[in-house]
């Protein structure tokens, strides 16, 4: 009986696919996709987004299409599709895919299914079907989600600058200077204790994803940090490290170049979102009254109104020390995360040990760490 049944299965599985590869062979597969994208057409709702208008081809690019069309290209769908073109990017180790016009693309959004189709005909335009019943629900927050990660992947893609301000009479072409910043320090590289450094790298993390958490307590979406401890411990390091974490450009402010308090605050202005607002040696400058900024004009800068202009800025000052420095300046609102850059110990010795040499281990390893317990000094060699 279970021969029979068996016998009676294979059968029928040769039959269909006898029948499969008739119609296989007498319709392309591409004609099968049309079919089904024809299919679809009827279940969904479609919006054409068109490289330009289409009612004046002489008009700008549609910002919308160029959105949409970084965001598909970034789908893994793409990667998997079996015809995607390869365009080298802008920095030389870039490597864009593009998919191949008329190609079909998946996306899951809410657990809604969406499909995309980038159509070349007289016109460029990408085509985008939503099931009827996913429309109400996801379409305005799936146009959002493209917007953000749009926004994230030009983030990554432009290159880190570092502004610094120069003086008032070589205002001509506004007070910042800028270069590309090639600094070559990561969070890999810099060496400090490794919870402290996940908690710092969650921190910034959280920080991005922040913004209607922001909005909806009424809070300036940007967060404060001290550096602080000993020369030389790794604090500017640690900035440069955080603005390639970030993608974010470095406005770095030199006091002794701002007149006065409004000069800061016009500087202030000038700053761009997305960007790290650094202020170095910040105990010297009030110790020592070394610049014509005054302490309330530098306290308003941390956290008052000026502070505010613009959005998603991440603010960071460093200091030797917290000594002997009117609390106010560094009170919750003004500094919200204190991180403490100490003296190397043995354990940050064998980290340097081991990013710079590759060593593991050493035979002097021993006689190293007893030098740190009785808080000896070496001599460079
Ligand atoms: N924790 C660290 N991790 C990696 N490199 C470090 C570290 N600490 C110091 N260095 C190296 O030592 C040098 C001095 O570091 P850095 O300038 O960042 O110190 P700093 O704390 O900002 O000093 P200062 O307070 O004098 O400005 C740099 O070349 C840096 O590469």
């Amino acid at each position: 009986m279970t021969l029979l049944a068996n016998l009676t299965l294979v059968l029928l599985s040769v039959i269909v696919g006898y029948i499969v590869l008739r119609f296989l062979s007498k319709t392309s597969l591409i004609h099968v996709l049309k079919k089904w994208w024809r299919f679809l057409a009827e279940k969904c709702y479609v919006y054409q987004f068109y490289k330009v208008p289409k009612f004046n081809e002489h008009m700008q690019e549609n910002q919308l299409y160029r959105k949409v069309y970084v965001y598909l290209n970034s789908l893994p769908g793409v990667e998997d599709s079996d015809f995607t073109n390869l365009f080298s990017g802008n920095k030389s180790t870039e490597i864009n895919l593009v998919l191949e016009s008329n190609q079909v693309v998946l996306d899951n959004f809410l657990g809604a299914r969406l499909y995309w189709m980038n159509e070349k005909t007289s016109s460029e335009s990408l085509i985008l079907k939503i099931r009827k019943n996913d429309k109400r629900r996801i379409l305005l927050p799936y146009l959002q989600h493209i917007q953000t990660v749009f926004d994230e992947i030009e983030q990554k893609r432009k290159e880190v600058r570092l502004f610094v301000n120069v003086e008032t009479e070589l205002q001509r072409n506004g007070r910042w200077r800028s270069i590309q910043f090639t600094h070559p320090a990561t969070m890999d590289t810099v060496v400090m204790d490794t919870d402290l450094k996940n908690k710092i790298k969650s921190d910034l993390e959280n920080f991005l994803k922040s913004k209607q958490y922001y909005h909806r307590l009424g809070r300036v979406w940007k967060r404060s940090y001290l550096l602080y401890g000993p020369s030389g411990t790794g604090k500017s390091t640690f900035i440069a490290a955080i603005a390639k974490f970030l993608h974010y450009d470095i406005y770095e402010f030199d006091l002794n170049k701002i007149a006065d308090d409004s000069d800061l605050k016009f500087l202030m202005l000038q700053t761009s979102n997305k960007s790290l607002i650094v202020i170095e040696d910040l105990d010297r400058y009030l110790n020592e009254k070394s610049t014509a900024v005054s302490f309330p004009g530098i306290s308003n800068f941390m956290d008052g109104i000026f502070s505010c202009c613009g959005e998603e800025r991440v603010m960071i000052f460093t200091m030797n020390s917290k000594e002997n420095l009117d609390p106010t300046i560094i009170r919750p609102g003004r500094v919200d995360v204190h991180i403490h850059f100490p003296l190397c110990d043995f354990s940050g010795f064998k980290s340097l040990a081991s990013s710079h040499l590759g060593l593991k281990d050493h035979k002097l390893f021993q006689q190293v760490e007893e030098i740190f317990q009785i808080g000896g000094e070496f001599e460079s060699c």
